[in-house]
């Protein structure tokens, strides 16, 4: 638990084979459902963020990342119904802490700045909406935010409109917002997906850098393993709403225990030039929500599919120190190349 932590703060249930000195988490997700109209898209997720790691959120699109996300901060959209537990540090009231404890780094950096007012009023007001300080004090903490992202002269960029910045100092002040308040988790929504290579791995770069300053986790999601590779210390890997393997992000890559997983990394371009195998990575495309039947829904473009995985949805079992939702995982080959 941390020092600062409420006495009486509840500690959920421990995962089956998880290490029993790991630290308290700080974020606990319980058996999480969201739905559309009755229909499932995440379907009964169960994960810990454990204080000042970095965890990443991979998967195709479609699997169920963002409104995962979003369920972290207790803002999932319009029409959606949830269900399961969000614990942050013991409070389930995760809107009173958004912007205090837990802040979001959006997809779309413009849409979390308004065009009107200077970025470090902005800055300044996030500060004042949750914390009895002065609008000095508000104002020194907005600058002291920006410096901390690398914005170059940043008391006088704190007077600047957001047109007035360029499009990778925007990022950085999105991120600045995000963690002006030293959030214990920070929650970065595909924080890369619109930027090309080089501002990529700046946004990431101040992502770990903030992480380490203010002594936040981050969850990170991405559709990118390599991202993952470089940036996590844990994972989870999505697969139509389900977690299909969650574990120490380097032993899950270095030897992965759900073919899903094996897929995706398959189809990553290897280091030294060309995808690492022949065949096309992953045929065929998740299924549809709704659409989904008894079994697993990996199985239909699973090489490893047998009778049990088209009849029974697997459930997240300990293996070779990760959890892995598979029937199959005990038989997945090493190297996965061989049945790749
Ligand atoms: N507002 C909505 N109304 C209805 N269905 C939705 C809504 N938002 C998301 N969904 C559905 O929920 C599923 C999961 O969506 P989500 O955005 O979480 O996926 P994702 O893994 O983040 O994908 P991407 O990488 O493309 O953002 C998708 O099938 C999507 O169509």
């Amino acid at each position: 638990m941390k020092p600062d932590a409420p006495a009486h703060e509840p500690r959920p249930a421990p995962f089956p084979g998880e290490d029993p000195e790991a630290p308290a988490p700080l974020l606990s997700v319980r058996d999480l459902r969201v739905s559309f109209d009755g229909v499932e898209v995440v379907r009964g997720l169960s994960f810990d963020v454990r204080p000042g790691e970095a965890f990443g959120v991979v998967g195709e699109s479609g699997a169920g990342k963002s409104l995962t996300a979003r369920a972290l901060l207790g803002m999932v959209p319009r029409g959606a119904t949830t269900s399961g537990g969000v614990l942050l540090r013991g409070s389930t009231d995760l809107a009173a802490e958004r912007g205090r404890r837990i802040s979001l780094v959006p997809q779309d950096a413009l849409s979390a700045l308004s065009p009107v007012h200077p970025v470090g009023d902005q800055l300044a007001a996030a500060v004042r909406s949750v914390r009895r300080v002065s609008r000095r004090e508000a104002a020194a903490r907005a600058v002291a935010a920006l410096e901390r992202v690398g914005i170059p002269d940043a008391a006088r960029r704190a007077r600047a409109y957001p047109h007035e910045y360029s499009g990778g100092m925007r990022q950085r002040a999105v991120i600045a917002m995000a963690t002006v308040n030293e959030p214990d988790v920070v929650v970065a929504d595909e924080p890369t997906t619109a930027l090309d290579e080089e501002r990529r791995e700046q946004v990431l770069r101040v992502l770990a850098e903030q992480r380490e300053a203010v002594g936040a986790a981050l969850v990170l999601v991405t559709h990118d393993l390599d991202v993952v590779r470089r940036h996590a210390d844990r994972v989870l890997v999505m697969y139509a709403g389900r977690a299909a393997e969650t574990g120490p992000a380097g032993r899950v890559l270095a030897r992965p225990r759900a073919p899903y997983t094996a897929g995706l990394l398959a189809s990553l371009p290897s280091s030294d030039g060309p995808p690492r195998r022949r065949l096309p990575a992953l045929p065929g495309s998740p299924p549809a929500p709704g659409a989904l039947g008894t079994g697993c829904a990996f199985a239909p473009r699973c090489p490893l599919a047998a009778d049990p995985c088209r009849t029974r949805e697997p459930e997240p079992q300990p293996l070779d120190g990760r959890l892995v939702a598979c029937h199959r995982a005990a038989d997945v080959p090493d190297p996965i190349r061989e049945f790749l």
